[in-house]
């Protein structure tokens, strides 16, 4: 085993199992501490609550509280391993919350593929919550699942693979067209996958202004396309009318290459037949569609992203899940809604255009940073992201509707 592979299992399993631990917030050392945080005192709130649910916001931790929430059917790209072996990637949701918006979280594991069971569960402990981040759960499952949800649950719910993802996706795409000098209603895309991720990406990407015909979508059975017969709903929304049937067919000229799909599976050969300065977000977890010095050895010209944090340009949707829910739930919405979204996709993609300050060149142990091929969206450390991140969807939040409280003083421009 590699070294890293030991120090990964070593920091996973000291100086305690796990990533995470609760904390008491409140005074719990002397009789009268007890008496006011238990029997009797607790009494108070309770009542309160049961007269009023919304006062759950002011005497427990609800409105602070995100569960994080998986099946472990799509465990990042190593694909369904089960709910227990998730665990670790839903400790690790659930720590970068609290790292980077201080949105305390806990990481349910469900143990069912049932999308009935599922939605059931879920619906069941909902209240305890102020919101609910979806992880790692399925196409097309996971689309029946978010949908459901959102009707039944009056707090946010939120499949991160599919709007985390396609939401820093748009950002880091607009900066990457921008540097190519390239239209994004003239670029023409290739996804690869057809998923979670791949079909969220690719209507947001839609939204901002990418044309339908520009974009082909694979999955394993190749180029969907309109003659096929055996596509899920999901999949037919991006059926195109082409003779292009393979991964080599449909790269043949094309501006961008994004894959949501699996490890290695873009090879220098198909990345030569793209068009001049590619552009190819190869975020596939842990291992990308290709790696970035495979890329680049193939063509120098290439604008490079993958999930990772250990090369530039890190297109990874924890860029977005912490600070949107520090937005939502700060304004206590109801919804993430679309106008929600393009409001932090903007915000994170014009971070990158801002001087990058130094404690960020020295955590990443370079000299400078400035936007261009090797840095066109912000590091996740970058501590500007939450209040321009979640200022922008809680002022889209108040401005569509969904807002239950006033636009805090801090979000104020
Ligand atoms: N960087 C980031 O922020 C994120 C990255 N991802 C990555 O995206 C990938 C997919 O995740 P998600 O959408 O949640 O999972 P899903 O299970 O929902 O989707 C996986 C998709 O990948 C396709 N696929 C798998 N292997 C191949 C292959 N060999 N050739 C073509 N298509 C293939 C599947 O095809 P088929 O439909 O035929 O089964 C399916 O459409 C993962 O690697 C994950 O790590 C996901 C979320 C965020
Ligand atoms: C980053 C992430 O959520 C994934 O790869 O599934
Ligand atoms: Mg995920």
């Amino acid at each position: 085993m590699s070294d890293f592979k030991q120090e990964a299992l070593r920091y996973h399993a000291e100086p305690r199992p796990g990533k995470l631990s609760i904390e008491i917030s409140t005074p719990a050392e002397t009789q009268r501490d007890l008496s006011l945080a238990y029997s009797p005192g607790v009494a108070e709130p309770v009542r309160a609550i049961a007269e009023n649910p919304e006062l759950a916001y002011t005497y427990t931790m609800k409105g602070n509280l995100v569960g994080v929430i998986s099946n472990g059917t799509a465990i990042l790209g190593l694909g369904d391993l089960g709910p227990l072996a998730s665990k670790p990637v839903m400790e690790g949701k659930a720590l970068l919350f609290k790292r980077f918006a201080n949105i305390d979280s806990i990481d349910i594991e469900v143990n069912t593929t049932d999308v009935d069971d599922f939605v059931k569960t879920v619906e069941n402990i909902a209240d305890t919550f102020g919101g609910i981040n979806l992880e790692d759960i399925k196409a097309p499952e996971c689309f029946e699942i978010e949908r459901r949800l959102i009707e039944s649950c009056n707090i946010p719910v939120f499949h991160d693979d599919q709007h985390g993802t396609a939401i820093v996706t748009v950002a880091g795409m607009l900066n990457a067209l921008e540097i190519k000098g390239k239209a994004i209603e003239d670029a023409r895309m290739v996804c690869l996958g057809a998923g979670a991720a791949a079909i969220s990406c690719s209507r947001l990407l839609k939204s901002a202004g990418m044309k339908p015909e520009n974009i082909l979508m694979l999955d394993r059975s190749g180029v969907i396309h309109s003659g096929r017969t055996d596509l899920n709903e999901y999949k037919k929304e991006f059926a195109v009318d082409t003779d292009r049937r393979t991964l080599a067919d449909a790269l043949d000229g094309a501006d961008i290459f994004l894959g949501l799909s699996g490890p290695d599976l873009l090879s220098p050969e198909l990345l030569a037949k793209m068009a001049p300065q590619p552009i190819v977000f190869a975020c596939s977890n842990p291992d990308p569609e290709i790696k970035p010095e495979v890329a680049k050895a193939a063509r120098p010209d290439v604008i490079m992203a993958t999930g990772r944090s250990d090369y530039p340009n890190q297109v990874n949707n924890v860029l977005g899940f912490p600070f949107i829910f520090r937005g939502a739930l700060d304004v206590r919405a109801s919804a993430i809604n679309e106008e929600m979204k393009l409001a932090a996709a903007h915000a994170i993609r014009d971070l990158a255009k801002m001087p990058v300050p130094e404690e960020i060149l020295a955590a990443y142990g370079v000299d400078k940073m400035d936007f261009g091929p090797e840095y066109i969206i912000p590091k996740p450390i970058d501590a500007r992201l939450l209040n321009a991140v979640a200022g922008a969807v809680a002022r889209a939040a108040v401005d569509t509707g969904v807002a239950r409280v006033a636009l805090p003083e801090q979000y104020k421009v």
